[in-house]
């Protein structure tokens, strides 16, 4: 293996009561979101005690990357790093370096293109190395899994699993809603490299969708977006969860089955916007309401890990069901392609 590490690279989320407020300052710094957005933020998080369950799911996963890795004969020590809370990266890549690390992968915790999804972790790759300075190992990013049979297959099956639960009398009338972060309708348009023409997050996202219905045979369904952040004055991707559930009501639609196609793991945005925000919506029209698992839930999402570095390690074929070009694997944080992803002024 020409690689001494795996680097689990994620966005990070508080631990307890104390650490909310300073963890949504770090996600937010300069980002130009209002004091009365985090106000209502920071109450989703208090919601759950302070905790978000982000790196409890984190850790679980490693842990079956872990035994995959084992089970296959790799060795490969799993390094955990974060964004905006601890561990942060810049301390896992010291500890890296420590430790003698001088070539390792890493793997993102996201499935997709664009600048919140993409670009903003090779930026903290770059500055996680800069931190760390002359012995901070060669941090190579694997590519985007949106695509992928198993990241694909996982979804389908929580999308059976969760139409199973709606109750009989609704027999086949529900909506399949797929459903993932919004980001600003500017920040979409500046995805991708300025050859594919912008908007390479929601492309992405919409294949992914299309392939999971396709996979479960449904062939209406609607992409939708949550979580909008942000001043009211700058517009993102539309429609909104919750609009689209007063909509899908007003057609008589008596259930919904919700895919956070856009997530890995039930974190926050999943149990508060989704779990909670939503399924209330759903109720007050009288509506029946499932959603479906996020796949590191499902074994898949560990095997998954592990073929995308021995993939990489051999330079074999990206295993993917669509044709957008490969993309999202870089080195040291460089971006994907000049001009790829910019980040916006606000
Ligand atoms: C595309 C996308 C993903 C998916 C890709 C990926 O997974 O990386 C994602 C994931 C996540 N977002 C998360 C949390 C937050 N995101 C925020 C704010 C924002 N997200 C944005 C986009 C995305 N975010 C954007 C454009 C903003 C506006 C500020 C900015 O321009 O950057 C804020 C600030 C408060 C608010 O306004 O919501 C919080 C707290 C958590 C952790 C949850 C937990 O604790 O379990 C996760 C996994
Ligand atoms: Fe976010």
């Amino acid at each position: 293996m020409s690689y001494d590490a795996l680097l689990w690279l994620s966005f990070g989320g508080p631990e307890g009561p104390e650490d909310v407020r300073p963890f949504l300052e770090n996600v937010t710094r300069g980002r130009g979101v209002p004091p009365e957005r985090l106000d209502e933020v920071e109450q989703h998080y208090q919601h759950f005690g302070g905790v978000s369950p982000i790196n409890r799911l984190n850790r679980d996963a490693m842990d079956a990357v872990r035994a995959e890795l084992a089970d296959q004969g790799i060795d490969l020590p799993v390094y955990f790093g974060n964004r905006n809370w601890h561990p942060l990266a810049e301390d896992t890549v010291a500890t890296m370096a420590a430790d003698g690390v001088r070539r390792a992968l890493v793997l993102p915790t996201s499935a997709y293109g664009g600048y919140s999804a993409c670009r903003q972790y090779d930026e903290d790759i770059e500055r996680a190395r800069a931190a760390v300075g002359a012995d901070a190992p060669e941090l190579v990013k694997l590519r985007h899994f949106f695509d992928h049979p198993l990241f694909v297959g996982a979804f389908a099956d929580a999308v059976r699993a969760a139409i199973e639960t709606l109750p009989s009398a609704v027999g086949s009338r529900h909506r399949l809603v797929f459903t993932a972060h919004s980001v600003p309708s500017a920040a979409d348009a500046a995805a991708g490299p300025p050859e594919e023409g912008g908007h390479r997050y929601s492309r992405q996202v919409a294949e992914a969708a299309r392939l999971v219905a396709a996979a479960v045979g449904a062939e209406d369904y609607d992409v939708v977006w949550q979580s909008r952040s942000g001043p009211a004055r700058i517009p993102w991707l539309e429609p909104d969860i919750l609009d689209h559930l007063d909509a899908l009501h007003a057609d008589g639609v008596p259930a919904v089955v919700v895919c956070p196609v856009g997530f890995v793991s039930d974190h926050l945005e999943v149990v508060w916007d989704l779990d909670t925000e939503a399924a209330e919506r759903a109720a007050e029209h009288g509506m029946a309401f499932a959603r479906a698992a996020t796949p590191s839930s499902d074994p898949r999402f560990a095997e998954l890990v592990v073929e995308l570095v021995r993939e990489h390690v051999a330079g074999a074929p990206a295993r993917k069901e669509s044709d957008f070009p490969v993309a999202g694997c870089t080195v040291n944080g460089a971006p994907c392609a000049v001009g790829c992803c910019e980040r916006l002024r606000r």
